[in-house]
């Protein structure tokens, strides 16, 4: 199998030397589909951002080994990261507000992502219709668009730019269950379309095994387990354990 993602003793420290994230290794396969899982602050969103290139001061990442799909990032400068980000590794963030450009049209947004990829303009119209969404949605700002609306704006996006990897953070947040069932059919289907790898983020394990196999769990800042989503319930680590039971308690009482 071959790795589009391979990073081993990833550090992320702040201005005071606190140690945010340490010892973060992992290994993408090309079109694998994994969720990065556990509780508030145990770390995913910062090992997001490490992964993309967009940590900014005061945070700092040093890592042993960081390859992206046959690119050595260990050094990679600002410059290096945006030549990839988009094409190898695109991020969905939980916010979609935060991921668009709020004073622009839709339009024009998705015109970049084809002209970054060298694919036609009417890529953007096509991959519109492909999340269910109107061609009149391209005149109109984020603002005037939904919360579901712009996940699939982002969905789009991620279709037209075909990424290596796509990093989704938490992306049905916020969104009521029928929207949120949608939005993971959606992106469902862009990664059969596209061959895309996974990272989905999420604290909800219900919907990490609707589009993950494999679960890494993450603690104070490190990886404390991975393995298949239907053996979290069995594993040495405390929080994966914890995760698993709690789930199984709120499916209980649903
Ligand atoms: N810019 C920052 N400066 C200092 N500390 C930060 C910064 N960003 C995150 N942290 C800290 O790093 C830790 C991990 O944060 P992170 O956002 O990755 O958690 P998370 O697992 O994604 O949480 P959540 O599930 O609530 O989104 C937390 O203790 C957080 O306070």
């Amino acid at each position: 199998m071959v790795n589009v993602l391979s990073v081993s003793g990833l550090k992320v420290t702040c201005a005071d030397d606190r140690t945010l994230l340490n010892h973060i290794a992992l290994d993408v396969t090309k079109g694998e589909r994994i969720g990065l899982v556990g509780t508030s602050g145990s770390g995913k969103s910062l090992t997001a951002a490490a992964l993309c290139g967009l940590l900014r001061p005061p945070l700092a990442a040093c890592v042993d080994h960081l390859d992206l799909d046959g690119s050595e990032m260990r050094r990679a400068s600002s410059r290096d990261w945006r030549r990839l980000r988009g094409k190898k590794i695109f991020q969905i963030f939980q916010s979609p507000a935060s991921a668009l450009t709020p004073g622009r049209r839709i339009g024009p947004q998705l015109k970049e992502c084809c002209k970054q990829v060298g694919a036609p303009i009417e890529t953007a119209n096509l991959a519109l219709e492909r999340v269910k969404l109107s061609h009149d949605v391209m005149g109109q700002f984020p603002y005037q668009l939904s919360g579901g609306m712009k996940q699939r704006v982002l969905i789009a996006m991620a279709l037209i730019l075909r990424p290596t990897i796509l990093i989704a953070d938490e992306p049905t947040t916020g969104l009521d269950i029928l929207t949120e069932a949608d939005i993971l059919a959606a992106l469902s289907e862009m990664l059969d379309e596209t061959g895309s790898a996974l990272i989905f983020i999420s604290h909800d394990l219900r919907a990490v095994s609707q589009v993950a196999n494999r679960v890494l769990v993450m603690e104070a800042g490190t990886i404390v387990e991975d393995c298949p989503v239907a053996e979290l319930n069995q594993s040495a680590a405390p929080a994966a354990r914890q995760l698993a039971e709690a789930a199984k308690a709120l499916e209980a009482t649903c």
